[in-house]
This record gives structure tokens, C-alpha cells and sequence, in this order.
């Protein structure tokens, strides 16, 4: 079987969940046609319990990786306690970010996918970023880029992509910023997305509304009529398939996510909360609208459960799966899908 291009894994917050879902994702992957390098600390991946080899390339990474971890190794400075983030090693987590970008764009690896950071500690050491979203966004703003930028957040689980027109924003400020250039914006980059990452020639997207039974005519809110059909309005007129803005409520079972491709959220919870119901362990974070393709898993750095052995890591084989599908279809290789595939403990086909 012929390996795809390698991916890049950085291992995120070391004290949390990474390291050991990582070297579960290897364990279920190394029998797969996909490859990941590891950019992070080689000894730390050794302390996980599984062969680990230090490579110098990403292009090594398929040689090594039916019998090791391949690891571009990068050494943290300050030791590693499970559950408790050091502030001394906040650089390097985002050092690991960078580079595996860097890799990416200069086209040694297919992607990347990113295992979970923790926001507080890096704060805390002046990273100035809501999240890795708006960190890559920045390392490659100036890389070239066909089509409309991003970044948009986009959590998917088996049939259901949920974009998210407001992030990390408190909801007392979603109405504010929910605005038609938002949504226009939000609209143009997952239509091309769709058609970029996930071959989808003719996108049917559906818009969630804010309010309640979609305003009930001006009753229960003015955001449908005035904010969000005419945007809904003015994205048709310039051949993006998109609903009027339609009640949150009905839009996430079954026959309804049956007829649309992918979903604008008006803020995080109105996404995450179906996606993380439909399928809470095999959910992924994608990132459209970048020169680089970038996944990570939906989860956090669970530091109450890191270290015991118990993390699951069905959320980073799915976000490195989807990562080498988007990376395929974005080089407008074979619509071949890994999701056909099967190997000791990897996704069944349909998982995500
Ligand atoms: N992809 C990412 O980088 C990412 C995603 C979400 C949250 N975060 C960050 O992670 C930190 C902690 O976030 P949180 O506490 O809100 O959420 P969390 O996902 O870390 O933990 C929430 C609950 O889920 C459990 N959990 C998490 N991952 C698990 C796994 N793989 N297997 C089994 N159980 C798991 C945890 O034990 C905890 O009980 C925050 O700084 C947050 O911003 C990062
Ligand atoms: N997507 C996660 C969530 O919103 O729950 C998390 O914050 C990760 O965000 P970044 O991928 O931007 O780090």
C-alpha cells in the first residue's frame, strides 16, 4: 500500500491528554496508509509506552511509521506532571504549533493536526492568540491563498459539519457581532471549503437563526429579518446555496441534517452542543478557509484525567483521518477515503 504524504501532529500541552492519545492514534494508525510526524518531545513520546524514532524530516515519517512513532524531536525545557501545565514550557508548545505550520507550507507535510492546548497557561505566557484557530490563521496570512481567507471553526461529527460565525465569544455579544458581512464572510469561505477540502461540487449549506422560532416574524427577535435572511438573500444572488435562517431547533436530526452539507452557527454552543451530542468521542475541529489544512480533536486537555490512562483517543484518529482525507481532496488526488479502510483499532467506516 502506498503511504500518503505524512501529516504533521504536534503534541500540544504536554501535562495534558496529548502525549498518551497520541501514542494511541499510533498504535491504531501504524498498520494505516497514513503517516504522522510528531513534532514535539521524542523523550516524552517514549514515556507513553511506545517505539519512538527521532527523525530529521517529515519525509522519514513513512519509513518508520509501521514500527515506531517518527518525532521531529523539539525538547521541552521543564519537566512534565500530568494535570499540571508548566508556564516554562508554554513557548515550546507554540514553537511546535509554528513549525509543523511551517512544514505545511512549505508543502513537507499534507497538514496538520494539532493536539489539544491549554488556553490559561499559555495566556499566562503572553501568547496572544484566542486559540490555535487565530495562531494559524496568522503564521499563514501571508502564504498565498486562491479563494476567500478564513479562518472559519468547524466541528464535524459522522454527517453533521457545524461552522461557527462567532467563536470564543460571550454570548451577551453574539447579537452585536453577528453581522451580514459576518455571515457573508462565514458563508463564501465554507461554500468554497466544501468544494476545496471535501469535493463537494454544488454545496447546499442551511443558516441557523438566533432567536427562537427564527424571531417568529419580528416577535421573538428582529436578527432574522434584519441581519440574516438579507445576507441569506445577497449569498444566493452571488451563487452560494444557503436557507433563510432557519430554527436552531429543527435543524440537527436526522432529515434535516440530510439536507444540507454544512451548517452556519450563530455561536459555539449552538454548534458544539449536536455535534458533541451526536457523537461526543468521534467529533473533530477542522479549520477551513486556510492555505493549510488543519484538524484537532474536539476534546481539551482533560489535566483531571491525564497520566491515568484513561483518555480516549477516537476524537484524534478521526482528526487525523479527516486531516488526510481534506489534504487528498484539496490536492485533487483520488476522492480515495481513508474511511474505507480498516485497521486494528482505527475508525470504523462511517465513525466521524
Ligand atoms: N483542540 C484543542 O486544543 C482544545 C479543545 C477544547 C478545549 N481546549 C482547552 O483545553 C482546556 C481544558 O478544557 P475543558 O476542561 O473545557 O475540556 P476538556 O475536554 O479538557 O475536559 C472536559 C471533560 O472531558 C474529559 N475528556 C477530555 N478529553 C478526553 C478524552 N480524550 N478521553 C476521555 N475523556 C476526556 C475530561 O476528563 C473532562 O472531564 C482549556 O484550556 C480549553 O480551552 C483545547
Ligand atoms: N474548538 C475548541 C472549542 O471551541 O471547544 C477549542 O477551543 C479549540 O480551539 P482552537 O482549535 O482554536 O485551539
Amino acid at each position: 500500500m502506498t503511504p500518503a504524504p505524512p501529516l504533521a501532529l504536534t503534541m500540544g500541552e504536554p501535562a495534558g491528554v496529548g502525549p498518551e492519545i497520541i501514542a494511541a492514534a499510533w498504535r491504531a494508525l501504524k498498520e494505516g496508509p497514513q503517516p504522522f510526524a510528531v513534532v514535539g518531545d521524542a523523550a516524552l513520546m517514549r514515556a507513553q509506552g511506545v517505539p519512538v524514532e527521532s527523525i530529521a524530516a517529515p519525509a522519514d515519517a513513512a519509513r518508520a511509521f509501521a514500527r515506531a512513532v517518527p518525532v521531529l524531536d523539539s525538547p521541552l525545557p521543564a519537566p512534565v506532571t500530568p494535570g499540571r501545565p508548566e508556564a516554562a514550557n508554554a513557548g515550546a508548545v507554540a514553537d511546535w504549533i509554528e513549525q509543523a505550520v511551517n512544514l505545511a507550507l512549505a508543502g513537507e507535510v499534507a497538514g496538520l493536526v494539532t493536539a489539544p492546548i491549554a488556553k490559561a497557561p499559555l495566556y499566562a505566557a503572553g501568547f496572544r492568540f484566542p486559540g490555535h484557530t487565530e495562531f494559524i490563521a496568522e503564521l499563514t496570512a501571508e502564504a498565498p491563498f486562491a479563494g476567500v481567507r478564513g479562518p472559519v471553526m468547524m466541528l464535524t461529527a459522522k454527517d453533521l459539519r457545524a461552522c461557527l460565525v462567532t467563536i470564543h465569544a460571550p454570548l451577551a455579544e453574539v447579537p452585536e457581532l453577528v453581522t451580514g458581512e459576518r455571515v457573508r464572510r462565514t458563508a463564501r469561505v465554507v461554500h468554497e471549503a466544501m468544494k476545496r477540502d471535501f469535493g463537494i461540487a454544488r454545496p447546499r449549506l442551511a443558516l441557523a437563526a438566533l432567536n427562537p422560532h427564527a424571531g417568529e416574524s419580528g416577535a421573538l427577535g428582529l436578527e432574522e429579518i434584519g441581519v440574516l435572511a438579507p445576507a441569506a438573500a445577497a449569498l444566493r444572488g452571488e451563487g452560494v446555496e444557503i436557507t433563510d435562517p432557519q430554527p436552531a431547533d429543527t435543524l440537527f436530526h436526522d432529515a434535516a441534517r440530510a439536507g444540507y452539507d454544512a451548517v452556519l452557527c450563530l455561536y459555539h454552543d449552538q454548534a458544539l452542543i449536536p455535534v458533541k451530542t451526536l457523537d461526543f468521542w468521534g467529533g473533530v475541529n477542522a479549520t477551513l478557509g486556510l492555505p493549510v489544512v488543519r484538524t484537532s480533536p474536539d476534546h481539551g486537555t482533560g489535566f483531571d484525567i491525564a497520566g491515568q490512562g484513561v483518555a480516549r483517543a477516537d476524537s484524534l484518529i478521526a482528526a487525523v483521518t479527516l486531516a488526510g482525507e481534506m489534504a487528498r481532496a484539496r490536492a485533487g488526488q483520488d476522492s480515495f477515503s481513508l474511511r474505507g479502510r480498516r485497521w486494528a483499532g482505527g475508525p470504523d467506516e462511517g465513525a466521524v
